[in-house]
């Protein structure tokens, strides 16, 4: 090397020595700084906190530059590497609470790609999990920290390949703790940071025992950051066994609502049947917005997309639920980001943490299931600083319980009226659809039982009650032609019913109350209405449940998944449990009152296998009676062709039927003896056409046994009981005319204990049941042998 290049080569290195002596000491200052950060001041913007310069440049590249209250609480607590349990409202900002100390915590620590995995973020979601990605790209662009997002729906192979060679991972808990479980290399235990975003979700969702899991995976010493929207006690039970002495951040406690103050929120009362037209009014009337719909479950969102769109509104609709696919998912999520006016049909999927920019309204059509749902799903309008509408729909008997609910979570709601004149009715245009389309109808059905039992399985009964809801009016303006048949409706009926006693109603006459069509099984002669209880067992009695029913039932839920397969989107279509709980209404396949059989029970298994066996329909088939037929086909009976007077001559019935039969019985007798001769020949001829084919075969395995004499033994064993049983299968087949016969051959059959077969070589061991055979040794003993067996047979 050249001196010049010798001293160039020394000058970067001790600018990289500097370089690196410089990034020191400025951890060194930052790590000092956020030990030593005040708690008691207040600071409003990002570049107060002690950030690194990347970070900071992210923020201001993202245009982040005032903290929210939530960021001003919560990030100088975790810069000191506190363990913070956060809650705040929506929108306000939680996500770069968290995304910052953990950045900050790895860069301090000058964590690189060899330290491995060093945070986890968890969301309840996939669509939270990409969008906390997101953010994170955004602000942490300057870094050199690597990270990745682990959601289900994906390939796990390739996460396998990559998930070590991460610094940051934002997961769902399913796929986390797969990964724990089966990525061989996967290491967790050098985790500095794990948040838990949306921890009141991630419970409501059932993940708390795989949380617990994947907690007790993870290093003790680390900082746990948990966030968010509302606190309930379950939170609070996952924070005391993950967070150590958490600092306790909340914003709502400090705020008089538990809702952004630039949300307006209102809320009407309406009755079922209304509910699709008062939604489809409201669109009319704001085509100009960007409006989610909240709804209760996929199906119901499937029936008002897939309606709404063939009524053409005049507004753009989507729809999104948990049986869309995940890319389905994502691709709506962000055509309905980037759209300016539209309307988004969805299930609670979207109520918590999803940042759709810009909405101006979150209508909830279906009521939430509690306070804390209601104020995630309005959450996703009037984000950060931006204004929102919120309007909740309501049933009567839903009014005071929700209510009462929303005032105690401090959220400020006010009772609009819906004027009925500006209401448009979409009854008959569903009709016709579900008329037009059976497809439509099917998804109707599937909506209804949907809806009636999501309301039947909310645990806060003080708000929905299930046995007050108008089921058949429901149906009818969903255009169902009939009410599907919904068992535990039913149940819930009896059971209230069962509470009250009979009342009297004069002249009381019941049509089928659960058959849509209108089915007459219960006439009542008396004034009384029977309870529930009793209907239900008479209606039971009446239209017994056999397996046929069932069947038809089965039959007919496969062909409704069949068609509903076809109609949306041609997607992941799971079968839910739902079904075992559906009976849909069958046809009125009532027998004529003439067939009918009163107090007929359904046959058993055993009854009715007995009723369709061969011998009992022998038994018990009607005897035939003897016709006569005339020349032009036409059957008489044998007495219209003969004169009364000769046929009374001949003698009395009695004498002229015994007469008869006897005639008959000989005729029979005669017949049946030239029967048996011709069986007999048959069965001989049977015989000897087996006779010459086991010869022939047995020929054959002589020749056989000449050819493989040099190298095999010649030992062959014949079972005494093959031809024992042959003699007597023999028997079996024979008439009692053969016995004699077939014993005579069978006793020549049977071998003597010691015969000689071959000059006394051979022996026949009864004991042993086979035949020993000394090994003939030259052409003329095998072919002496193959005599003496071709003889005695
Ligand atoms: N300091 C800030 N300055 C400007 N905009 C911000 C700031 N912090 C957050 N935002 C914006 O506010 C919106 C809401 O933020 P974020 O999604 O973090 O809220 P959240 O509290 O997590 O809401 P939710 O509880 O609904 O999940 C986002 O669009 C985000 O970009």
């Amino acid at each position: 090397m050249s001196i010049q290049r010798r001293k160039k080569h020394n000058r970067s290195n001790e600018r990289r020595k500097l370089k690196r002596e410089e990034a020191l000491k400025e951890l060194e200052v930052l790590e000092k700084n956020c030990q030593n950060l005040p708690l008691n001041l207040e600071y409003e913007s990002f570049k107060e906190l002690p950030l690194s310069l990347l970070t900071q440049q992210g923020l201001q590249q993202s245009n982040y530059i005032e903290m929210t209250k939530i960021q001003r609480k919560a990030i100088p607590l975790a810069l000191r590497g506190r363990d913070v349990l956060g809650a705040a409202k929506t929108g306000s900002g939680k996500t770069l609470a968290f995304l910052i100390p953990v950045i900050e915590s790895l860069y301090r620590k000058s964590w690189t790609q060899l330290d491995g995995l060093g945070a986890l973020v968890i969301a309840p979601t996939r669509e939270l999990a990409i969008q906390i990605f997101e953010v994170l790209r955004k602000i942490g662009r300057k870094h050199s920290l690597s990270a990745g997002l682990v959601i289900g729906g994906k390939n796990v192979d390739v996460e396998q390949e990559r998930i070590n060679r991460m610094n940051i991972l934002i997961c769902t808990p399913g796929r986390l703790l797969q990964h724990m479980d089966q990525t061989a290399n996967f290491k967790c235990d050098n985790i500095q940071v794990l948040v838990l975003d949306e921890a009141d979700r991630i419970l409501d969702l059932g993940f708390e025992k795989t949380i617990n899991a994947i907690i007790e995976n993870l290093p003790k010493e680390r900082q746990t950051l948990m966030f968010s929207a509302t606190q309930t006690k379950s939170v609070k039970d996952l924070a005391r066994l993950s967070l150590e002495d958490p600092e306790y951040v909340s914003i709502i406690e400090d705020s008089e609502h538990s809702t952004p103050i630039s949300l307006s929120q209102h809320y009407l009362v309406c009755e079922l049947p209304q509910k699709l037209d008062i939604l489809f009014s409201f669109i009319k009337s704001h085509l100009q917005a960007k409006v989610l719909v909240f709804l209760s479950s996929c199906k119901q969102v499937r029936f008002v997309f897939e309606t709404f769109c063939k009524l053409h509104p005049g507004a753009p609709l989507l729809h999104l639920h948990g049986k869309q696919k995940q890319t389905k998912r994502l691709e709506i999520f962000n055509k309905f980001s980037s759209m300016k006016h539209a309307y988004l049909f969805a299930t609670d999927i979207a109520a918590r943490g999803l940042d759709f920019p810009a909405v101006d309204w979150v209508v909830q059509v279906d009521a939430p299931e509690n306070a804390e749902t209601y104020i995630h799903r309005v959450g996703r309008t009037a984000r950060y600083d931006a204004s929102g509408h919120a309007l909740l729909f309501l049933l009567t008997s839903e009014e005071q319980g929700m209510k009462a609910a929303l005032d105690k979570k401090k959220v400020p709601i006010d009772k609009i009226k819906v004027k009925s004149s500006k209401t448009i009715s979409i009854q008959k245009q569903l009709q016709s659809l579900c008329f037009k389309d059976p497809e439509i109808k099917y998804l109707g059905q599937k909506a209804f039982v949907s809806y009636i039992r999501s309301i039947y399985l909310q645990s806060d009964k003080s708000i929905f009650k299930v046995d007050e809801l108008p089921i058949e009016e429901f149906a009818a303006t969903l255009g169902l032609p009939g009410t599907p048949k919904i068992k535990f409706v039913k149940k819930a009926q009896s059971k209230n019913a069962t509470r009250q006693k009979p009342k009297k109603v004069p002249g009381y006459s019941s049509s089928d109350e659960d058959e849509g069509n209108s089915v007459k099984i219960l006439e009542m002669n008396s004034n009384t209405l029977p309870n529930l209880d009793v209907q239900e067992k008479k209606r039971k009695e009446a239209n017994p449940k056999s397996k046929l029913d069932k069947m038809f039932n089965r039959k007919n839920m496969s062909v409704l998944t069949d068609h509903y397969k076809k109609l949306v989107d041609q997607e992941a279509d799971n079968i839910t449990s739902e079904e075992e709980l559906i009976t849909l209404k069958r046809a009125n396949h009532e027998l004529s009152d003439e067939l009918k059989q009163p107090g007929r029970d359904p046959l058993s298994k055993r009854k009715l296998m007995k009723a369709t066996s061969k011998k009992f329909i022998i038994k018990n088939a009607p005897r035939g009676k003897r016709l006569i037929f005339d020349d032009d086909g036409n059957p008489h009976q044998v007495y219209e062709f003969q004169d009364e007077k000769a046929f009374r001559s001949a003698g009395d019935i009695a004498s002229q039927k015994k007469e008869f039969i006897e005639k008959e019985f000989e005729v029979m007798k005669k017949e049946d003896i030239t029967d048996k001769i011709i069986a007999r020949d048959k069965r001989q001829e049977k015989k000897i056409k087996k006779k010459v084919k086991l010869k022939e075969e047995l020929e054959e395995n002589m020749k056989s046994v000449v050819t493989l004499s040099t190298t095999l033994p010649m030992y062959k064993e014949f079972h005494e009981d093959e031809l024992n049983k042959n003699a007597e299968r023999d028997f079996e087949e024979s008439s009692d005319e053969e016995y004699e016969r077939l014993s005579n051959k069978r006793q020549a059959a049977s071998l003597p204990d010691h015969t000689d077969l071959n000059g006394g070589e051979a022996l026949i061991n009864k004991k042993r049941k086979l035949l020993e055979i000394e090994e003939p040794k030259t052409l003329e003993d095998q072919e002496a042998l193959a005599l003496k067996l071709l003889n005695r047979l």
